[in-house]
């Protein structure tokens, strides 16, 4: 018989053919295998540069062991996009997230383009969220999104009435040729009419924001910029302010924009990233609760528009809910070197790796590009899917800290009963919002532990995602073609090695901690 077309799965692991791959790497491995040997036998002519050949081969040996195991079985996964659209009448709200935290090393426009390019997505717009953590604490980095969300109000419908596929504009008009994506019988000068006003606006806030980056003070004192004044980046206040607010509930209309500066002392440590991340976790926990959360570094945009579709036939079918904890799209770069002598494009690492680990429990979390679900950052893990006790007042108090108001969203969150508190202003949550944002909240909490992005290795991702895995949720490794996300890349050498030796310490800090994946699996 055949399946019903509600049994049909929203999304399938695809395994790839990989035969010849396998043979060459086994060759590799045969031969290393024999160089071994051949130190070995004839260590006694030559002595100690021998031995210490022998322990660095031997070193490469043990790890392309590891490599071809992690590549054996490569898998990504295909997604149903038809079935969805039939199946799921009421599509979930998705919370989304960027991180920033330097306007001169992290350009303000760029930002923007990431900002841009994520409320114009395919998805109902009042089903969309769009927080922005600022650690930078710029009035700058605000202004920049005030008047980006001006310029969405002509950017969005644009887009949508010509299906736009880039939607990040400074990569749209980067391509000078003014000719719509074959959209069904649209006028061709109509069409080129208006390319030409919305690139004249884009130019128009382009030169806004390059102004304000110039004049690097205007904001003193000021309206709406009064906030920022007497701040220090690493010493003021909690900063929230809904730049945009879908009030009506307009599926057509724009999605919320919330800027984000989260509190800052001296004497507190902030956390970088991960301190980012929980802080977006319990500010939009309180104001918009999806279960759902899609997160951005500022340097990647959007480069399909149907991404978030996407991520929900993978996080909404029924056959896995309840085993897949997050969706991972591969890292992609525009502009890359050519033949990329660097290795800035880290194809290996994302394609290779990453779908290799696709056919195993799932690839790693790399901390942009992701999907992932609210109640399984708040700490659940698929066994506590099946026992229904719920925590009790004083555990939720004890892990998520003392708000009243943020408690009760997070009690929904992991009851997964509801989507969303009721139909509410976002400004009435703003007060409750700054307070989770405070550097204090934290404090004696589970908050970087056993809740929210986990804290201890500058690859905080890594260490999220694998703490996941160790809860026994697996993941799904997604690789449309073109590229769901593109980003930028550290394009010379110097800073390359930077970010490597950035990622090198996270890593070696996380094989020297408690959290280590080999006590992972063995003691879970
Ligand atoms: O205190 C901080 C430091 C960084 N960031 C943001 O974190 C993101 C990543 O930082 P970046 O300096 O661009 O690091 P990369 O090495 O390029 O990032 C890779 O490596 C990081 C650590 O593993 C991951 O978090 C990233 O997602 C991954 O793209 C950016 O959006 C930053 O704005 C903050 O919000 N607060
Ligand atoms: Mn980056």
């Amino acid at each position: 018989m055949a399946p019903s077309q509600n049994s049909l799965p929203l999304h399938e692991r695809v395994w790839r053919r990989n035969n010849i791959k396998r043979v060459m790497d086994i060759t590799v491995l045969f031969f290393l295998i024999l160089l071994l040997i051949y130190r070995i036998v004839s260590l006694n002519n030559y002595g100690v540069p021998w031995l210490i050949a022998f322990l660095c081969e031997l070193w490469l040996t043990f790890n392309w062991i590891l490599v071809i195991s992690t590549k054996w079985s490569p898998a990504q996964s295909k997604i149903y996009l038809d079935r969805l659209l039939q199946r799921v009448p009421e599509l979930p709200p998705v919370d989304m997230f960027v991180t920033t935290a330097d306007p001169v090393l992290e350009p303000p426009i760029i930002t923007v383009n990431t900002v841009l390019s994520l409320l114009a997505v395919d998805y109902p717009a009042n089903k969309l969220a769009c927080y922005v953590s600022d650690d930078g604490c710029s009035p700058i980095t605000f202004y920049s999104l005030v008047e980006a969300s001006k310029f969405a109000k002509l950017w969005v419908p644009f887009c949508k009435k010509y299906d736009v596929r880039v939607r990040a504009p400074f990569r749209y008009f980067s391509d000078d040729k003014a000719t719509p994506n074959g959209k069904n019988g649209a006028d061709l000068s109509e069409f080129q009419q208006e390319w030409k006003t919305i690139k004249d606006e884009y130019e128009h806030l382009c030169r806004k924001i390059e102004n304000a980056v110039k004049n690097s003070t205007p904001f003193d004192g000021d309206g709406e910029f009064a906030v920022f004044s007497n701040t220090e980046r690493k010493n003021h206040p909690t900063i929230i302010k809904v730049i945009w607010e879908n009030k009506e509930g307009l599926s057509s209309g724009l999605p919320h924009l919330i800027y984000v500066s989260r509190e800052k002392r001296p004497m507190h440590p902030h956390l970088y990233k991960a301190g980012a991340m929980n802080v977006l976790a319990r500010v939009s926990g309180v104001m918009s609760n999806a279960p759902y959360m899609l997160n951005l570094d500022c340097d990647m945009f959007v480069n399909d528009p149907k991404i978030v579709l996407h991520g929900m036939c993978i996080l909404l079918d029924p056959n896995t809910q309840k085993e897949v904890a997050f969706a991972q799209c591969p890292q992609y770069f525009y502009d890359g070197l050519k033949d990329d002598p660097f290795g800035n494009q880290f194809v290996v690492l994302f394609r290779f790796v990453g779908t290799g680990l696709g056919g195993l429990q799932g690839p790693i979390y790399l901390g942009t590009n992701c999907f992932h679900r609210r109640k399984v950052i708040y700490g659940l893990s698929p066994h506590d899917l099946e026992n229904t006790s719920i925590l009790s007042e004083k555990e939720l108090v004890r892990n998520f800290g003392s708000s009243r108001e943020f408690i009760n969203t997070v009690a929904l969150a992991l009851e997964g009963t509801t989507y969303a508190p009721p139909q509410h202003n976002l400004s009435n949550s703003v007060e409750t919002a700054n307070q989770v944002a405070g550097c204090g909240y934290e404090h004696g909490t589970g908050w970087g532990s056993q809740v929210g992005w986990v804290y201890g290795s500058t690859t905080e991702d890594i260490l999220t995602g694998m703490k996941m895995h160790t809860r026994g949720w697996k993941s799904e490794n997604h690789m449309p073609d073109p590229p769901a996300f593109m980003g930028s890349a550290p394009t010379g050498g110097p800073a390359s090695m930077t970010q490597q030796k950035r990622w090198a310490t996270g890593l070696l800090e996380i094989l020297l901690s408690k959290n280590n994946p080999i006590f992972g699996t063995l003691f879970r």
